[in-house]
């Protein structure tokens, strides 16, 4: 079976990284690619890298240039996905990047995007409970943020076998690409390289509800997050540290046999040996999730940390997964868990 599939956002990073994947997927091939102010550009003086494809020249992002495929991804800004998905029809296979439909609290999206709330569909990170039953032959599929995706997946377990308090402190440090192409005065080389800086801090950042969502429905209750990004001087990559009391009776051992009952069947989750803690290079340009945790008896609080590629399980590789999980297709097809090194 080989699908066709349109590319709406081209032209920035996570479209490019899409295309990267979808050009090694032996099921798909590649149909309209579409942009905004870079329309009628050849894709190659923009994404130098995705060579196969150097002649293709972008196109309006409208429903005509859109229709006809049978799978389409929409890596748009916030927002412009919800009018562009109501002109598909319920047969294609839409497949959104971007936030619109990642929220069920219609007053959350408003109050972190400042504009009326798109709805939400099935959501793209499978290795949350229920999560793969609800993308099975799905047509619609809302693909996390990046840092719900590292912050969930690291604490999840804990949540969900009820080892956790419902308040979680999260530390995370997002690489640059994370911001995406249009240049912003933050984003300088100048002002990144050799820094670390925060940002978003005291609960203001959109990513903050989204956490807060995955992980009360894994504990069953309303779990309190306390989210600071920080951005680092690296093209990619998440380390998410996330900490939270421990309830009565944990012990190290059991943390550990949590984690490793929730991910001994994940293909793409790796909870690292004991005394081996995530890195960022490990997991560049590969879907592959790095976990470590450990529970400290003196402050009684259990620390998971995880590492992702943000463009890769972060955004286009989640894509391609839940993608192929609606499809019916192994769920590992075109998608690596090697990374690049050093
Ligand atoms: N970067 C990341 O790590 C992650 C990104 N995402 C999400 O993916 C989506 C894309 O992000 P990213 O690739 O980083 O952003 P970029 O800024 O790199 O790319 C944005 C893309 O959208 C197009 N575009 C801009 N404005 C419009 C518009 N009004 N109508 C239609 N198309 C438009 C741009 O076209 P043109 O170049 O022609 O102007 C470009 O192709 C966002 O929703 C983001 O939240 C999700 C997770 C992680
Ligand atoms: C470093 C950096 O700026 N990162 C982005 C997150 C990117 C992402 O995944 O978020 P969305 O898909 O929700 O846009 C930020 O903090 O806004």
């Amino acid at each position: 079976m080989t699908v066709r599939a349109a590319v709406a956002g081209a032209s920035g990073y996570a479209g490019g990284e899409l295309l990267r994947l979808l050009l090694a997927h032996p099921g798909v091939g590649i149909g309209a690619l579409t942009a905004h102010s870079n329309a009628g550009q050849r894709l190659g003086g923009l994404q130098p890298h995705l060579l196969p494809l150097a002649d293709r020249v972008l196109v309006d992002t409208t429903p005509e240039n859109l229709a006809g495929h049978d799978v389409v991804f929409l890596a748009l800004p916030h927002g412009q996905s919800a009018a562009v998905a109501e002109q598909l029809g319920p047969d294609t296979l839409v497949v959104d990047m971007g936030a619109d439909f990642r929220l069920k609290d219609a007053g959350d999206w408003e109050t972190f995007y400042g504009s009326p709330h798109a709805g939400t569909w099935p959501y793209g990170l499978p290795e949350l409970p229920g999560a793969r039953a609800a993308l099975e032959g799905t047509r619609r599929i809302a693909v996390p943020g990046c840092y719900p995706t590292a912050v969930s997946l690291a604490l999840f377990p804990a949540y969900a076998q009820g080892l956790a308090e419902p308040e979680a402190v999260i530390v995370a440090a997002s690489g640059t690409s994370g911001a995406g192409k249009a240049a912003k005065p933050h984003l300088l080389g100048s002002e990144v390289m050799g820094s670390m800086s925060p940002y978003g801090v005291g609960g203001g950042h959109r990513h903050t509800p989204e956490m807060i969502q995955n992980l009360s429905a894994a504990a069953g209750e309303r779990v309190t997050v306390s989210f600071t990004p920080t951005l680092a001087p690296m093209p990619r990559g998440i380390l998410a540290t996330c900490s939270a009391t421990a309830k009565p009776g944990v012990t190290g051992e059991s943390v550990r046999a949590a984690y490793e009952k929730a991910y001994a069947d994940e293909p793409f989750v790796h909870l690292l040996p004991e005394g081996q803690w995530p890195a960022t290079a490990s997991v560049y340009g590969s879907n592959a999730v790095q976990i470590q945790v450990a529970y400290d008896p003196a402050a009684n609080r259990i620390i998971a940390i995880s590492a992702i590629d943000n463009l890769a399980k972060g955004t286009a590789g989640g894509a391609v997964q839940s993608m192929n999980i609606a499809l019916g297709l192994p769920e590992d097809t075109g998608l690596s868990t090697t990374g690049v090194a050093p």
